[in-house]
């Protein structure tokens, strides 16, 4: 199997800082990856999320296979063309999105059957159709497809969506055409349970990925859940590839399983909260609705890089987000993501520069003082 070469350039405890080299281009980490679910990152242009220092965005195969169709953006050369993004992408097989937002799904050892949630159409989803239009959307890395269960749920349906995945796993990888520079990810399953969470891991390694997803977790359950189930797992995943937690987080989430040896994530919580007039600052979130910002001539942040952080006062966000203007869209998401990535160069240094722990505390400490 192809490997992506990833490079441990630094460890401080149980965190890491990482890189490796894909077909698009290099990645380091730990890193963020913006969600470009239907083959943009909205709000934004491409160029936009460049200079946030993006590396790698994410697409999903459930809303590219629905629209505009697989075979269509394979047609016209695929994810990197007809999004112009040239850097690596990497897309998610397609199940947590059938379980979150299709209708009349059925799960069976074949793959899952759904109705699209646009038009009601019936599609028919295996491990073999998911690497397949991964393939089609020319994805730098590639998901397997995968059970993901809604917490809390009782040990045996735990057991049951693990194996099955396992399964998946390695029908994926059978699927898979492997390539240079092109990997595909495992996903550890296994609910909030240590023992299953070690089967799926020791399975997927016996399999064989160029890198190894956390899945099954922000899905409801308390941070500490998270993280106890992030120590119980990270552990057994070798050291030698990249480690991805899927759907995380806010920034103290990212905070704290990069703690624990997590190298990539991706979330909706920038994207998604700069639409609703929220703004992630290294003093917290602020909510640019409320009235307070009315005639506060400050920047949100006058110490960024961001334009949209440094150079627009409160007030003018304020009044955009109350005019329902698509500009307050575009500059609080682009301030979002941008503090993602600040956040994900700030972690890298604090590891190699063996202080990683006490960034941890100063971070938490800072977002907990509030807007001024
Ligand atoms: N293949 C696969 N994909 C996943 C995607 C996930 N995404 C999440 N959580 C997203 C949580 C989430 C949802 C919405 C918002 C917001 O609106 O801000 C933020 C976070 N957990 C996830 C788990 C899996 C998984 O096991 N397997």
């Amino acid at each position: 199997m192809t490997e992506f070469g990833y490079q441990l350039l630094a460890t401080d405890k149980a965190a890491r800082r990482g890189r490796f080299a894909t077909a698009h281009g290099p990645i380091e980490t730990p890193c963020f990856m913006p969600v470009g679910t239907a083959a943009t990152v909205k709000a934004m242009t491409m160029d936009m999320v460049r200079s946030t220092g993006a590396q790698i965005v994410l697409g999903n195969t459930y809303h590219l296979m629905l629209r505009p169709g697989a075979e269509r953006v394979g047609r016209l050369g695929g994810l990197h063309e007809f999004m112009r993004w040239p850097g690596p992408i990497l897309t998610d097989s397609g199940g947590f999105q059938v379980m979150s937002l299709a209708e009349r799904r059925k799960i069976t050892e074949r793959g899952v059957t759904f109705s699209s949630h646009i038009d009601g159409a019936r599609h028919d989803l295996t491990p073999e159709r998911s690497i397949e239009i991964q393939h089609l959307l020319d994805a730098t890395i590639t998901m397997q497809l995968d059970e993901c269960l809604k917490l809390p749920a009782p040990r045996r349906e735990m057991e049951r969506a693990m194996e099955l995945s396992l399964r998946w796993a390695a029908r994926s990888k059978e699927a898979f055409t492997a390539r240079e520079g092109y990997g595909l990810f495992g996903i550890v399953q296994g609910g909030i349970d240590p023992e299953l969470r070690r089967r799926s891991a020791e399975g997927l390694q016996e399999i064989g990925f160029e890198g190894y997803a956390v899945g099954g977790l922000a899905v409801g359950e308390p941070q500490a859940e998270m993280f106890a189930t992030l120590d119980a797992t990270c552990p057994f995943l070798p050291g030698d590839r990249p480690r991805y937690l899927m759907g995380v987080g806010k920034p103290s989430d990212l905070v704290g399983a990069v703690l624990r040896g997590i190298d990539m994530f991706d979330c909706v919580m920038p994207t998604r909260s700069g639409r609703t007039g929220q703004a992630f600052t290294r003093r917290g979130t602020v909510n640019l609705r409320n009235a307070r910002h009315a005639d506060d001539p400050r920047p949100l942040d006058e110490t960024s890089d961001c334009p949209a952080a440094r150079d627009y006062s409160r007030a003018y966000l304020h009044h955009l987000v109350k005019s329902g203007e698509i500009l307050a869209s575009i500059l609080l998401t682009w301030n979002n993501l941008w503090y993602y990535q600040q956040l994900m160069r700030e972690m890298g240094v604090a590891i190699e520069e063996g202080r990683a722990e006490a960034f941890a505390a100063a971070f938490a400490e800072e977002q907990a003082l509030g807007d001024i």
